[in-house]
């Protein structure tokens, strides 16, 4: 199962993490994300990292020069569109960005609007399902309701589970739905940014790692 940490800010907090067992990193590239990163650093932690990780850019509702700008300078190898990106804007991106994975995340406000994840199909690679706040993009802490999900659920592509995971939580979450990957952000930090690598090391330890 791919597990992805979310929101990484310091350079050397990749590296921990990348050996602590994650398959993949995620860097914020929502200026008002309080997990924000730039460029710059983004190219500090990537070239610490080794290369069978997924390095991945999470987006909202930006343009696709500016996804496609970052994507070249910073080396990222996938981006998660975390905004209200629609199934013709992913395939224009898909035609400007076509060695790197694509992955489309939905705020889930309801069961029916998990339906719309078909029309996005072909036209990325992977689907993420994250919680719905009505102030916050991401990094909520909120979770979803994952025994009804699995009833509900059942794409075509292959899938991230995100959403308030911590490691407390994970083995009850993956009892009840079985995603392709896990993605977690402030559920393993100290705060906005700054990771805690005794959760982080407990989430894997939990995992069989
Ligand atoms: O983390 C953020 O600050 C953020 C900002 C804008 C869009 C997405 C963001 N994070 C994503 O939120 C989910 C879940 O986070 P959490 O585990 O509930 O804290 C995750 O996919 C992050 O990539």
């Amino acid at each position: 199962m791919r597990v992805k940490i979310c929101g990484i800010t310091q350079p050397e907090q990749s590296l921990a993490i990348a050996a602590l067992g994650a398959t993949a990193l995620g860097f914020i590239c929502v200026p008002t994300s309080p997990r924000y990163v730039t460029i710059a650093q983004i190219q500090a932690a990537i070239g610490l990292i080794p290369e069978n990780i997924d390095k991945i850019g999470v987006f909202a509702n930006t343009t696709i020069a500016e996804i496609t700008r970052t994507v070249q300078k910073s080396g990222l190898t996938g981006v998660q569109l975390h905004g209200d990106e629609t199934p013709e804007f992913c395939q224009q991106l898909r035609q400007s960005l076509s060695q790197v994975e694509i992955i489309k995340a939905l705020r889930v406000r309801s069961l029916e609007h998990l339906q719309t994840t078909i029309h996005y199909t072909d036209y990325v690679d992977t689907l993420l399902l994250d919680a719905y706040h009505p102030q916050q993009l991401g990094g909520t802490g909120q979770t979803l309701d994952w025994h009804q999900l699995n009833q509900q659920f059942n794409p075509s592509l292959p899938w991230f589970l995100a959403g308030g995971l911590t490691p407390d939580n994970i083995l009850t979450a993956l009892s009840q739905i079985k995603p392709n990957g896990i993605d977690l952000s402030s559920g393993v930090e100290h705060s906005p940014g700054n990771k805690d690598l005794d959760k982080v090391a407990l989430l894997f330890q939990k995992l069989g790692n």
